[in-house]
């Protein structure tokens, strides 16, 4: 109950749609009742009683209620659909915005499939009820006991003996709602793995190709498409169980008519228009109980959506902007890591991080995979919060800074590049929509993108596929650093920005980006050598912790692992006594 309650909280809006719905259904409830009156009058008076003159005016009569009561349902299902509609397209966009709330660690663990699931199958669940569902149900309580009365206004006993077996309908019917409860609890569920897998397929068909496993893929989307079949089957075989059932026992309540009606109307206790006017009622009020378990379907499907509509909107964002949240002019760019330890999952990936980094500094951050590179970055915009020590902007410690100009304040390209399948224009002034087409060439030719994109048919207009499908991984990483170069922040960070460029190109867009750096504060993870060794400080991470810092001479000269490392890269091309001269130029 809690659940529609809320769910008919967003109906709020719209309830004037819903209450004009509401006013016609009674009114068709009240407008059903005419017709078999009026057969009766046909029955009595034409037919047996010869009032020949009256013929006319029971057709007009009949015909007059028809027509507005088509009316008034082609009204009614226009202002429930209307009303259905706007409802869920509002819930669809609260799901989509708090979707953006949500912080990182909630898509770690989320499954794109389950969500895409909540925001297709789920809505509709719930849009079937809300207030289609809703207002059938109460269509069915009207009718059913406004015409029980009338029943029982034209014969109390024929009544008592056509409804003799209701009782069994509804107990059936109370029965076939327990079973299809869960039945379509366990569909939901199967239909939310289903489109993870197939999304996941989809996603990732490269791989499965590269790896050739299409068979085992085949083979994983058809058993849960036969789970999901099978779940769909145990709807159908408890349907197929109940309705004929239930369709049997209305039908008895007919049977029952025909023979105590015709007695009473051979012994002359009610006219024969009587027993045609409560034929006429009957069939109006043994619908509502057989579409009674459709209804309860309508409702179960809502409720179950709902809660799971719900649960998603429950989800707290863990990352939230501060009650009064600080929003200086600008962001000048002066980050410093305090004792910074962060952990995920219980497991401690930074330990104790100090980090000075004024404007105009470039930081440079090195160290195996795993060991905590791209966590310290994914710090300064608050993407994850610290779990100890604190993080300071321009003196402010970022979780009270606002988030939305703490996040303005940097440009990121990340480890993995991700292109939406929109123009190449757009999608380098992603974070800057309404840049100058100069602007956004300017940030192309300074991330060396500017001539492969001219070469292409379109130029800036060109579409780019799916995540930038179409284009290679370099070109795709330069779109992005165009991208942060065209957001012109103070804070620029680049994850492994260069790493599938060649490294020309790299020296290029480094030579590119020391001008860019000026004044700005920059942090860069790479693995090459080439790319860090004009940084004012190099940080080298293992598990976790700074083991060496300082700048690329004093590294050398240290020895340690970032002397190993250099060794290592320029092995090939070096022999050992030509690295030694350098460690010895550098260490004079
Ligand atoms: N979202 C996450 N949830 C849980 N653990 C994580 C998460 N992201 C990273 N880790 C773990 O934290 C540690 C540091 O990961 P991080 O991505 O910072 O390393 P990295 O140095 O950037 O590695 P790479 O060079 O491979 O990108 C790893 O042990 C990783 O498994």
């Amino acid at each position: 109950m809690d659940i529609l309650k809320r769910l008919f909280g967003f109906m709020k809006p719209y309830r004037k749609y819903f209450y004009i719905a509401a006013l016609l259904m009674f009114a068709n409830i009240g407008l059903g009742m005419i017709n078999p009156y009026l057969q009766k009058l046909l029955v009595n008076k034409v037919l047996l009683g010869k009032q020949k003159g009256l013929l006319i005016y029971l057709l007009m009569g009949m015909l007059s209620v028809s027509i507005v009561t088509s009316l008034f349902g082609y009204i009614y299902s226009y202002l429930v659909e209307y009303t259905s509609q706007r409802t869920i397209a509002d819930i669809r966009h609260k799901m989509l915005n708090h979707l953006q709330e949500l912080s990182f660690s909630f898509y770690d663990k989320a499954r794109t499939g389950e969500l895409m699931s909540r925001l297709t199958g789920d809505l509709e669940g719930v849009r079937v009820f809300i207030p289609g569902g809703f207002l059938q149900f109460f269509n069915s309580a009207t009718t059913f006991i406004a015409y029980l009365i009338m029943l029982f206004i034209i014969n109390w006993k024929l009544t008592l003996l056509t409804l003799i077996l209701s009782p069994f309908l509804v107990t059936l019917s109370m029965r076939f709602d327990k079973k299809i409860r869960s039945a379509y609890d366990e569909l939901r569920k199967q239909y939310a793995v289903l489109n993870t897998t197939l999304q996941e397929n989809i996603t990732g068909i490269r791989v499965v190709k590269a790896f050739a496993q299409e068979p085992k893929e085949i083979e994983k989307f058809k058993k849960e498409n036969i789970n999901n079949m099978n779940r769909g089957i145990d709807i159908g075989f408890i349907s197929g169980k109940y309705s004929p059932l239930m369709w049997f026992i209305g039908d008895m309540s007919f049977v029952a008519l025909i023979w105590f009606g015709g007695y009473l109307v051979v012994k002359g206790q009610i006219s024969l228009g009587s027993l045609i006017q409560f034929n006429g009622y009957l069939w109006a009020m043994i619908w509502p109980l057989r579409a009674l378990p459709n209804i309860l379907n309508m409702y179960e499907q809502a409720n179950a959506s709902g809660e799971r509509i719900f649960n998603l909107l429950n989800t707290k964002p863990q990352i939230k902007n501060s009650p009064n949240p600080v929003v200086p002019d600008k962001i000048k760019g002066h980050v410093v890591f305090e004792n910074v330890s962060l952990k995920y999952d219980g497991e401690m990936v930074l330990k104790d991080i100090n980090i000075d980094a004024p404007p105009g500094k470039k930081i440079a951050i090195m160290g195996a995979t795993g060991s905590g590179k791209t966590s310290i970055i994914n710090l300064i915009g608050r993407y994850y919060d610290v779990t100890k020590g604190r993080i300071l902007i321009d003196g402010y410690d970022i979780r009270d800074l606002d988030l939305k100009t703490l996040r303005s304040g940097i440009g990121i390209v990340m480890q993995e590049t991700f292109l939406f399948s929109d123009t190449i224009r757009n999608n380098i002034a992603f974070g800057k929509p309404d840049a100058s087409m100069d602007e956004i060439m300017n940030a192309a030719k300074a991330a060396q993108a500017h001539d492969f994109i001219m070469e292409m048919p379109d130029g800036y207009d060109t579409v780019v596929g799916e995540r930038g499908v179409g284009l290679s991984g370099g070109q795709k990483q330069r779109i992005a650093i165009a991208r942060a170069i065209l957001k012109n922040p103070p804070i620029l960070i680049l994850d492994d920005a260069t790493a599938s460029v060649d490294m020309e190109t790299e020296a290029e867009i480094q030579r590119n980006l020391e001008e860019l750096s000026k004044g700005r504060t920059t942090f860069i993870i790479a693995h090459r050598i080439s790319s860090v060794k004009d940084a004012d400080e190099i940080i080298v991470l293992e598990n976790g912790s700074i083991v060496e810092r300082g700048t690329h001479q004093e590294l050398i000269k240290l020895k340690g692992r970032y002397y190993h490392n250099f060794k290592e890269q320029f092995r090939a091309m070096l022999t050992d006594e030509m690295i030694e001269k350098i460690v010895k130029e550098v260490s004079a």
